[in-house]
Protein backbone atom coordinates (compact mmCIF):
# COMPACT_ATOMS: atom_id res chain seq x y z
CA UNK A 1 0.00 0.00 0.00
CA UNK A 2 1.34 3.19 -0.68
CA UNK A 3 1.17 6.16 1.62
CA UNK A 4 1.81 9.82 2.35
CA UNK A 5 2.48 10.87 5.95
CA UNK A 6 1.43 14.21 6.91
CA UNK A 7 0.66 16.37 10.04
CA UNK A 8 -1.20 19.40 11.13
CA UNK A 9 -0.10 21.17 13.85
CA UNK A 10 1.54 17.83 14.48
CA UNK A 11 -1.68 16.08 14.81
CA UNK A 12 0.10 12.99 12.23
CA UNK A 13 -1.44 10.57 10.46
CA UNK A 14 -0.98 7.95 7.77
CA UNK A 15 -2.67 9.37 4.38
CA UNK A 16 -3.99 6.65 1.63
CA UNK A 17 -5.05 8.11 -1.94
CA UNK A 18 -7.38 5.73 -2.92
CA UNK A 19 -8.22 7.93 -6.14
CA UNK A 20 -5.30 5.32 -6.85
CA UNK A 21 -4.50 2.86 -4.63
CA UNK A 22 -7.40 0.43 -3.65
CA UNK A 23 -9.92 1.36 -0.14
CA UNK A 24 -8.06 -1.45 2.35
CA UNK A 25 -10.12 -4.35 3.04
CA UNK A 26 -10.18 -3.73 7.09
CA UNK A 27 -9.19 -0.18 7.30
CA UNK A 28 -9.47 -0.36 11.14
CA UNK A 29 -6.77 -3.22 11.10
CA UNK A 30 -4.42 -1.08 8.49
CA UNK A 31 -4.91 1.81 10.88
CA UNK A 32 -3.97 -0.19 14.07
CA UNK A 33 -0.95 -1.64 12.09
CA UNK A 34 0.43 1.57 10.46
CA UNK A 35 -0.06 4.13 13.59
CA UNK A 36 2.32 1.48 16.14
CA UNK A 37 5.45 3.61 16.31
CA UNK A 38 7.24 1.08 16.85
CA UNK A 39 6.05 -1.87 14.47
CA UNK A 40 4.25 0.35 12.11
CA UNK A 41 4.95 3.72 10.35
CA UNK A 42 3.75 5.64 13.47
CA UNK A 43 0.94 8.04 13.51
CA UNK A 44 -2.18 8.75 15.32
CA UNK A 45 -4.09 6.66 12.82
CA UNK A 46 -5.17 6.50 9.23
CA UNK A 47 -6.69 9.04 6.33
CA UNK A 48 -8.35 7.49 3.48
CA UNK A 49 -8.28 10.14 0.92
CA UNK A 50 -11.53 8.47 -1.40
CA UNK A 51 -13.43 9.77 -4.24
CA UNK A 52 -16.80 11.96 -3.86
CA UNK A 53 -20.03 10.07 -3.58
CA UNK A 54 -21.28 13.27 -5.41
CA UNK A 55 -19.89 14.08 -8.68
CA UNK A 56 -20.54 17.93 -7.28
CA UNK A 57 -17.90 17.37 -4.36
CA UNK A 58 -13.98 17.14 -4.59
CA UNK A 59 -13.38 14.59 -2.64
CA UNK A 60 -14.42 11.84 0.32
CA UNK A 61 -12.35 11.83 3.83
CA UNK A 62 -12.56 8.94 6.18
CA UNK A 63 -10.87 8.61 9.53
CA UNK A 64 -9.53 5.82 11.80
CA UNK A 65 -8.23 6.74 15.30
CA UNK A 66 -5.17 4.88 16.76
CA UNK A 67 -7.22 1.64 17.94
CA UNK A 68 -8.96 1.27 14.60
CA UNK A 69 -12.59 2.54 15.56
CA UNK A 70 -13.67 5.17 12.92
CA UNK A 71 -14.21 8.69 13.53
CA UNK A 72 -17.09 11.21 11.99
CA UNK A 73 -14.44 14.15 11.75
CA UNK A 74 -10.97 15.32 11.97
CA UNK A 75 -10.13 18.85 11.69
CA UNK A 76 -6.35 18.55 11.40
CA UNK A 77 -6.94 15.78 9.12
CA UNK A 78 -8.82 17.45 6.55
CA UNK A 79 -6.51 20.29 6.29
CA UNK A 80 -3.80 17.47 5.29
CA UNK A 81 -6.66 16.16 2.87
CA UNK A 82 -6.67 19.35 1.03
CA UNK A 83 -2.55 20.26 1.15
CA UNK A 84 -2.60 16.65 -0.70
CA UNK A 85 -5.37 17.30 -3.27
CA UNK A 86 -4.19 20.36 -4.14
CA UNK A 87 -0.31 19.49 -4.34
CA UNK A 88 -0.39 16.02 -6.03
CA UNK A 89 -2.38 17.97 -8.62
CA UNK A 90 -5.50 15.16 -7.96
CA UNK A 91 -8.24 17.72 -7.49
CA UNK A 92 -6.02 21.68 -8.81
CA UNK A 93 -8.35 23.52 -6.62
CA UNK A 94 -8.11 26.70 -3.71
CA UNK A 95 -11.94 25.93 -3.15
CA UNK A 96 -12.80 22.27 -2.20
CA UNK A 97 -15.72 20.22 -0.91
CA UNK A 98 -14.73 17.46 0.66
CA UNK A 99 -17.45 14.77 1.94
CA UNK A 100 -17.25 14.10 5.96
CA UNK A 101 -18.84 11.68 8.44
CA UNK A 102 -20.63 15.34 9.46
CA UNK A 103 -21.67 16.06 5.71
CA UNK A 104 -19.83 18.13 3.47
CA UNK A 105 -17.31 20.83 4.40
CA UNK A 106 -15.91 23.78 2.77
CA UNK A 107 -12.37 24.21 2.41
CA UNK A 108 -10.24 27.53 1.33
CA UNK A 109 -6.25 26.87 0.76
CA UNK A 110 -3.15 29.52 1.06
CA UNK A 111 -1.02 28.61 -1.18
CA UNK A 112 3.10 29.43 -2.51
CA UNK A 113 5.05 28.07 -5.37
CA UNK A 114 2.20 25.79 -6.25
CA UNK A 115 2.03 24.42 -2.41
CA UNK A 116 -0.65 24.66 0.49
CA UNK A 117 0.58 26.29 3.56
CA UNK A 118 -2.04 27.28 5.42
CA UNK A 119 -6.07 26.11 5.26
CA UNK A 120 -8.98 27.48 6.53
CA UNK A 121 -12.16 24.94 6.72
CA UNK A 122 -15.29 25.74 7.27
CA UNK A 123 -16.31 23.64 10.34
CA UNK A 124 -20.47 24.11 10.13
CA UNK A 125 -22.29 25.17 13.07
CA UNK A 126 -21.67 23.58 16.59
CA UNK A 127 -24.02 20.61 18.09
CA UNK A 128 -25.08 22.00 21.60
CA UNK A 129 -28.12 19.21 22.10
CA UNK A 130 -26.67 16.87 24.64
CA UNK A 131 -28.59 13.51 23.42
CA UNK A 132 -27.14 14.76 19.70
CA UNK A 133 -23.41 15.33 21.14
CA UNK A 134 -24.13 12.25 22.74
CA UNK A 135 -23.57 12.90 26.53
CA UNK A 136 -26.02 12.04 29.40
CA UNK A 137 -24.87 15.18 31.09
CA UNK A 138 -27.79 17.80 32.14
CA UNK A 139 -28.10 20.88 30.00
CA UNK A 140 -28.22 21.56 26.23
CA UNK A 141 -25.47 22.28 26.09
CA UNK A 142 -24.17 20.70 29.19
CA UNK A 143 -22.15 23.85 30.84
CA UNK A 144 -19.63 23.35 33.50
CA UNK A 145 -21.34 20.27 34.53
CA UNK A 146 -19.43 19.07 37.64
CA UNK A 147 -18.06 15.05 36.62
CA UNK A 148 -16.79 12.96 39.21
CA UNK A 149 -13.83 11.08 38.32
CA UNK A 150 -11.69 9.03 41.08
CA UNK A 151 -12.23 11.15 43.94
CA UNK A 152 -12.16 14.23 41.79
CA UNK A 153 -14.42 16.61 40.55
CA UNK A 154 -14.03 18.17 36.71
CA UNK A 155 -16.41 21.22 35.58
CA UNK A 156 -17.72 19.40 32.16
CA UNK A 157 -18.90 21.51 28.90
CA UNK A 158 -19.78 19.28 26.10
CA UNK A 159 -20.08 20.10 22.43
CA UNK A 160 -19.78 18.37 19.10
CA UNK A 161 -18.23 19.00 16.00
CA UNK A 162 -19.30 16.13 14.61
CA UNK A 163 -17.75 14.21 17.31
CA UNK A 164 -18.26 14.44 20.41
CA UNK A 165 -15.85 16.55 23.31
CA UNK A 166 -15.83 17.05 26.96
CA UNK A 167 -13.82 20.71 27.58
CA UNK A 168 -12.72 21.45 31.24
CA UNK A 169 -10.83 24.59 32.08
CA UNK A 170 -7.90 24.28 34.51
CA UNK A 171 -5.29 26.61 35.94
CA UNK A 172 -2.25 24.09 34.76
CA UNK A 173 -1.81 21.33 32.41
CA UNK A 174 0.28 18.88 33.76
CA UNK A 175 0.77 15.15 33.08
CA UNK A 176 -1.53 13.67 35.84
CA UNK A 177 -4.48 15.60 34.68
CA UNK A 178 -3.84 14.25 30.50
CA UNK A 179 -2.91 10.72 31.49
CA UNK A 180 -4.27 10.14 34.45
CA UNK A 181 -7.73 11.16 33.98
CA UNK A 182 -8.06 11.77 29.92
CA UNK A 183 -8.62 7.85 29.60
CA UNK A 184 -11.16 7.79 32.56
CA UNK A 185 -13.39 10.50 31.38
CA UNK A 186 -13.17 9.07 27.86
CA UNK A 187 -14.88 6.44 29.10
CA UNK A 188 -17.11 7.38 31.60
CA UNK A 189 -21.05 5.98 31.08
CA UNK A 190 -21.99 9.79 30.66
CA UNK A 191 -20.20 9.59 27.43
CA UNK A 192 -21.94 6.97 25.27
CA UNK A 193 -19.97 7.24 22.17
CA UNK A 194 -16.68 7.71 24.75
CA UNK A 195 -15.34 11.21 24.17
CA UNK A 196 -12.37 13.51 23.07
CA UNK A 197 -11.38 15.56 26.13
CA UNK A 198 -9.63 18.78 26.37
CA UNK A 199 -7.89 20.39 29.13
CA UNK A 200 -7.61 24.14 28.67
CA UNK A 201 -5.82 27.23 30.29
CA UNK A 202 -7.36 30.32 29.69
CA UNK A 203 -4.39 33.18 28.63
CA UNK A 204 -6.78 35.60 27.68
CA UNK A 205 -10.08 36.67 26.30
CA UNK A 206 -8.59 35.92 23.17
CA UNK A 207 -5.91 33.63 23.80
CA UNK A 208 -5.99 29.63 25.00
CA UNK A 209 -3.38 26.77 25.89
CA UNK A 210 -4.66 22.91 26.00
CA UNK A 211 -3.68 19.56 25.82
CA UNK A 212 -6.13 16.88 24.27
CA UNK A 213 -6.54 13.32 25.19
CA UNK A 214 -8.33 11.66 21.95
CA UNK A 215 -11.26 8.96 21.52
CA UNK A 216 -8.96 6.25 20.38
CA UNK A 217 -5.64 7.56 20.00
CA UNK A 218 -5.03 8.62 23.71
CA UNK A 219 -2.56 12.20 23.77
CA UNK A 220 -2.00 13.77 20.53
CA UNK A 221 0.08 16.74 19.72
CA UNK A 222 -2.88 18.77 18.27
CA UNK A 223 -6.89 18.26 17.66
CA UNK A 224 -8.38 20.49 15.36
CA UNK A 225 -12.10 19.54 16.45
CA UNK A 226 -11.15 19.75 19.63
CA UNK A 227 -9.46 23.20 19.71
CA UNK A 228 -12.92 24.23 17.66
CA UNK A 229 -14.86 22.71 20.27
CA UNK A 230 -12.74 24.81 22.97
CA UNK A 231 -13.34 28.11 21.21
CA UNK A 232 -17.26 27.43 21.42
CA UNK A 233 -16.76 26.96 25.32
CA UNK A 234 -14.81 29.24 26.28
CA UNK A 235 -17.70 31.94 24.65
CA UNK A 236 -20.27 29.83 26.21
CA UNK A 237 -18.95 29.85 29.86
CA UNK A 238 -18.03 34.03 29.43
CA UNK A 239 -14.32 33.39 29.20
CA UNK A 240 -13.01 34.33 25.83
CA UNK A 241 -14.23 36.07 22.46
CA UNK A 242 -15.64 34.52 19.36
CA UNK A 243 -11.75 34.86 17.92
CA UNK A 244 -9.37 32.95 19.54
CA UNK A 245 -5.88 31.76 19.15
CA UNK A 246 -4.92 28.19 20.63
CA UNK A 247 -2.31 27.09 20.93
CA UNK A 248 -1.41 23.38 21.25
CA UNK A 249 1.88 20.99 21.86
CA UNK A 250 2.31 21.24 18.05
CA UNK A 251 1.61 24.47 16.99
CA UNK A 252 -1.34 26.84 16.81
CA UNK A 253 -4.88 26.87 15.62
CA UNK A 254 -6.96 29.89 14.41
CA UNK A 255 -10.40 29.71 15.40
CA UNK A 256 -14.11 31.78 15.02
CA UNK A 257 -17.20 31.00 16.41
CA UNK A 258 -19.34 33.66 14.61
CA UNK A 259 -22.61 35.08 16.04
CA UNK A 260 -24.01 35.92 12.68
CA UNK A 261 -24.00 32.52 10.93
CA UNK A 262 -23.41 30.39 14.06
CA UNK A 263 -20.56 28.97 11.90
CA UNK A 264 -17.12 27.71 13.19
CA UNK A 265 -13.77 28.56 11.32
CA UNK A 266 -10.31 27.02 11.99
CA UNK A 267 -7.43 28.02 10.15
CA UNK A 268 -4.38 26.61 10.36
CA UNK A 269 -0.98 24.38 8.87
CA UNK A 270 -1.00 21.56 6.80
CA UNK A 271 2.23 19.40 6.24
CA UNK A 272 3.51 16.78 4.27
CA UNK A 273 6.48 14.63 5.52
CA UNK A 274 7.18 11.48 3.50
CA UNK A 275 5.84 8.92 1.36
CA UNK A 276 6.27 5.48 1.26
CA UNK A 277 5.15 1.78 1.11
CA UNK A 278 4.62 -0.56 3.55
CA UNK A 279 3.13 -4.33 2.94
CA UNK A 280 -0.03 -5.06 4.31
CA UNK A 281 -1.24 -8.63 5.15
CA UNK A 282 -4.25 -9.96 3.49
N1 LIG B 1 -7.42 14.74 15.74
C1 LIG B 1 -8.67 14.96 15.18
C2 LIG B 1 -9.84 14.21 15.69
C3 LIG B 1 -9.69 12.72 15.42
C4 LIG B 1 -10.90 11.90 15.80
C5 LIG B 1 -11.13 11.81 17.27
N2 LIG B 1 -10.10 11.11 17.99
C6 LIG B 1 -12.49 11.11 17.48
O1 LIG B 1 -12.53 9.88 17.73
O2 LIG B 1 -13.51 11.79 17.37
C7 LIG B 1 -8.94 16.42 14.85
O3 LIG B 1 -7.97 17.10 14.47
O4 LIG B 1 -10.08 16.86 14.87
Amino acid sequence: MRFTKMHGAGNDYVYVNCFDEPVPKDPAAVSRLVADRHFGIGGDGLILICPPTDSGNDARMRMFNADGSESEMCGNGIRCVAKYLYDHAVVPKTDLLIETGRGTLRLELETSGGLTERVRVNMESPVLKAAEIPTTLPGDPPIEVPLEVDGRTFKITAVSMGNPHAITFVDSLEDELVFGFGPKIENHPAFPKRVNVEFVKVLSPTEMRMRVWERGSGETLACGTGACAVAVAGVLTDRTERRALIHLLGGDLELEWSEADDVVTMTGPAAEVFSGEIAIPQ
